[in-house]
């Protein structure tokens, strides 16, 4: 059985405050983006998985799709199961590919196990793998808050125009971006910004982890400075990044930003 797990961006992101227990509350916008992971599980006489694709630290034992299966096995009787991950969504670019696979595997065991588990009870789970993780699970684009996991649906259709990926040769610890952040209340918040016209995103939409990110890897923010010069409506970091996405009217070839980045196009 096949999964097809998609990255996310993030439209704007504010650090609110952070929490006792160490994470941090926030406002985003998670938008789903056609650039995917395939995982396929099969019945096995032992529980292993296999990576294709692009490496991963902490490789095939350390895997986030093995905690995925293990935390589902906990409560249900669940045969061993092959898990061969095809990687394309890039580590350590704000993109959420490990949470996706993680979420996706959880969406695959409950089918092919007849589960039964609703979406709420599959976001709990996806919620003890990670922050990004329950997103996964329903995978619209939805405004959130919490530490990412608490959910208001929005109407955000950017169908329309193409949506392309930077990303840089840099990796970006997700923990080490949180450490570097001074948390502050939005005077707006996000919820109200994102319906705005496009074209007032550039001036009103914000990513807090961008001044520190920058700060430390100039060349993320130089890649953000190009696409708005190539004509970019909109262009931000996502997430932690370090990859940044940018939304065109158009479609377009980016030649000088593929001679140092990986750049995907019409996500
Ligand atoms: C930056 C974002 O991608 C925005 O969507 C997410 O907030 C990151 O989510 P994630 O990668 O799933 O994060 P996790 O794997 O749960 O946490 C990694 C580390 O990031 C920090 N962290 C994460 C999420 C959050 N709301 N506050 C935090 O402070 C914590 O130090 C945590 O130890
Ligand atoms: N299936 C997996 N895919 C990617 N990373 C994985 C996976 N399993 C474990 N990891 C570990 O998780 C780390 C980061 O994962 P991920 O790709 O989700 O980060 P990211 O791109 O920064 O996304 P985000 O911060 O938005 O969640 C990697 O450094 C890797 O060690």
């Amino acid at each position: 059985m096949l999964a097809f797990a998609n990255a996310k961006i993030n439209l704007g992101l504010n650090v609110i405050e952070k929490r006792t227990d160490g994470y941090h509350n926030l406002e985003t916008v998670f938008y789903p983006v056609k650039l995917y992971d395939v995982i396929e599980i099969t019945d096995a006489p032992q529980t292993r998985c296999f990576i294709k694709g692009i490496d991963i630290p902490g490789g095939t034992t350390d895997n986030i799709c093995l905690k995925a299966y293990q935390l589902l096995k906990n409560d249900f009787d669940l045969p061993p199961q092959q898990i061969t991950l095809l990687k394309n969504i890039p580590v350590g670019a704000g993109l959420g590919g490990g949470s996706s696979d993680a979420a996706f595997l959880i969406k695959l065991l409950n089918t092919k196990f007849n589960l039964s588990l609703s979406d709420l009870q599959m976001e709990a789970y996806a919620g003890k793998l990670g922050a990004d993780c329950p997103f996964f699970i329903r995978n619209k684009p939805v405004f959130a808050t919490g530490i990412g996991d608490v959910f208001s649906p929005i109407e955000i259709e950017l169908s329309n125009y193409y949506i392309v990926l930077v990303k840089p040769a840099v990796h970006v610890s997700t923990a080490d971006a949180y450490h570097g952040i001074k948390p502050m209340d939005a005077i707006t918040s996000l919820k109200d910004l994102i319906h705005l016209p496009l074209k007032d995103w550039k001036s009103n939409l914000k990513n807090d982890f961008e001044n520190t990110v920058f700060s430390k890897y100039p060349e993320i923010e130089r890649v953000k400075n190009e696409l708005y010069r190539s004509g970019a409506l909109f262009a931000a970091m996502s997430g932690s990044g370090s990859c940044v996405f940018a939304v065109f009217d158009q479609d377009i070839k980016l030649p000088e930003l593929e001679k140092n980045n990986k750049v995907f196009y019409n996500v």
